[in-house]
C-alpha cells in the first residue's frame, strides 16, 4: 500500500510560509516529486495561489481555519486530491493563525480515510518578530507562537537577515528551549541547507527517520495535555462558533481570539507612491497585509507587508483575479482603515 506523505507548513502570519513553500516546490522539480498543494487562508482570497506554478495540482480552503472551522473539510480535500491527481507528496500552508495541534489531529483522522504519512511539521519563525514578542509582554500572539514552534519536527528561523548575531542566538535557545527534539536551521527567505530539503522531500535517501503518524500522534497528544488551554483554537476572529463543542467533541477555549481580517476591493487603479505612502502609515495593529491592485500604469501588482516591511511584485495573474487587498491584525478600526483607502480614489 502506498501511504502518500503530507508535509505541514505551520508558522505565524508573515513569517515565510508561501516563501517556503514555493521553494520546496522548485526542490520537487529537481527531484521529479508530483506535488499536490493545499492552501488556507483566512481571508476569501487566495492570492499567494498566484505564487504557485499553475501546472501544480491546488486546492484552496479560504474564509476558514482548517485547524478549527473547516477541519472536516481538509480530510475531504486531501482524500480527493490523491484520487484525482494522484500526487506523490501534499503539502498543506496552513493559515497563519492555525494550530498545528489541530491540523496534526485532522490530517491523523483523515488516515482512516485513506494511506497517508505525516512526514513532517515544519514550523517556520520570523526570528526578528518572535524575539520582539519574547521580550515584550508575551500575549496571544506569542502563545501561539510558542505552539506552533512546540509541534514542529523541523524549524526554520527565518528572517535571519533582520536580527544581528547575538540576536540570533538568543532566539535560538528560546526555540530551542521550546523544542528541543526538532532541528533548527536559520535562513533568510527560506533558503536551507540541502540536507534540510532531503529530509523533507527524500528523508529514505537521507537515512532519517520520518516524522511518522504515531510520532505525530504521540506529540500531539503530550501538548494537548501539557498546554490544554492552548491546545483546541487558532487565532481567527470571524468564527461564529465560540464556547461550542466541536463535532470531535473537543472543548474549545478560544484564547487566540483576537486576529481581525479586514478586505477591501479596489475600484480604480492605484498609484504605486500613494499605495506606498498609505502602508507606511498602517496602524500598528495591522501586521500582515497582501493584495493585488493595478497600477496607474496599467500593471498588475502584487503587494506584501509583513512588519512594517513592503514588498511589490509585478504579476501577470493566472485566470480572473480581482484587486483586492486583505489586512491582519488585532486591535485596529476597521471603519478608519476602509475610509483611508475609499480616500485614495
Ligand atoms: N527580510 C526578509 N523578508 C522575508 C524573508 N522571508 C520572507 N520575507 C518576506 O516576508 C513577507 C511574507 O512572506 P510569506 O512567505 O508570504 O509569509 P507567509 O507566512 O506565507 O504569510 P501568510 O500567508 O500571511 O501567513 C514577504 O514579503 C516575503 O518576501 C526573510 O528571510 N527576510
Amino acid at each position: 500500500m502506498t501511504m502518500i506523505p503530507i508535509l505541514i507548513l505551520s508558522g505565524f502570519l508573515g513569517s515565510g510560509k508561501t516563501t517556503l513553500l514555493t521553494r520546496l516546490l522548485g526542490e520537487c522539480v529537481n527531484k521529479s516529486i508530483k506535488p499536490a498543494v493545499i492552501m488556507n487562508e483566512v481571508g476569501d482570497v487566495n492570492l499567494d495561489g498566484q505564487l504557485v506554478d499553475e501546472e501544480v495540482a491546488m486546492r484552496e480552503m479560504l474564509s476558514g481555519c482548517i485547524c478549527c472551522t473547516i477541519r472536516g473539510d481538509l480530510s475531504m480535500e486531501i482524500k480527493g486530491l490523491i484520487e484525482q491527481e494522484a500526487p506523490d507528496l501534499i503539502l498543506i500552508e496552513a493559515t497563519g493563525v492555525a494550530n498545528p495541534i489541530e491540523i496534526l489531529d485532522t490530517v491523523t483522522e483523515t488516515a482512516l480515510l485513506t494511506p497517508i504519512d505525516i512526514r513532517a511539521v515544519v514550523t517556520i519563525v520570523d526570528a526578528s518578530h518572535f524575539l520582539q514578542l519574547s521580550r515584550g509582554t508575551r500575549g496571544r500572539t506569542y502563545r501561539l507562537m510558542e505552539d506552533q514552534i512546540r509541534c514542529a519536527s523541523m524549524l526554520v528561523l527565518n528572517k535571519r537577515d533582520l536580527v544581528g548575531e547575538e540576536e540570533l542566538e538568543e532566539v535560538t535557545q528560546l526555540v530551542a528551549a521550546l523544542n528541543p527534539v526538532a532541528s533548527i536551521q536559520p535562513a533568510i527567505h527560506c533558503e536551507l541547507d540541502e540536507c534540510f530539503w532531503n529530509l523533507m522531500l527524500e528523508p529514505e535517501a537521507s537515512g532519517s527517520g520520518a516524522f511518522s503518524r504515531s510520532n505525530a500522534k504521540a506529540r500531539s497528544a503530550v501538548d494537548v495535555r501539557g498546554d490544554h488551554h492552548h491546545a483546541h483554537n487558532c487565532g481567527l476572529d470571524s468564527r461564529n462558533d465560540h464556547g461550542d463543542h466541536d463535532p470531535a467533541g473537543h472543548d474549545h477555549h478560544h484564547s487566540y481570539d483576537h486576529v481581525m481580517v479586514c478586505t477591501h476591493y479596489f475600484s480604480q487603479p492605484v498609484d504605486n507612491h500613494r499605495w506606498e505612502q498609505v502602508m507606511n502609515e498602517l496602524p500598528d495593529g495591522i501586521y500582515r497585509a497582501k493584495g493585488v491592485y493595478t497600477a496607474s500604469t496599467g500593471e498588475r501588482m502584487l503587494f506584501q507587508y509583513a512588519y512594517k516591511q513592503l514588498e511589490l511584485i509585478p504579476i501577470r495573474p493566472q485566470g480572473q483575479l480581482q484587486d483586492v487587498a486583505v489586512f491582519i491584525g488585532e486591535h485596529f478600526s476597521k471603519q478608519s482603515l476602509l475610509s483611508k483607502l475609499e480616500e485614495m480614489a
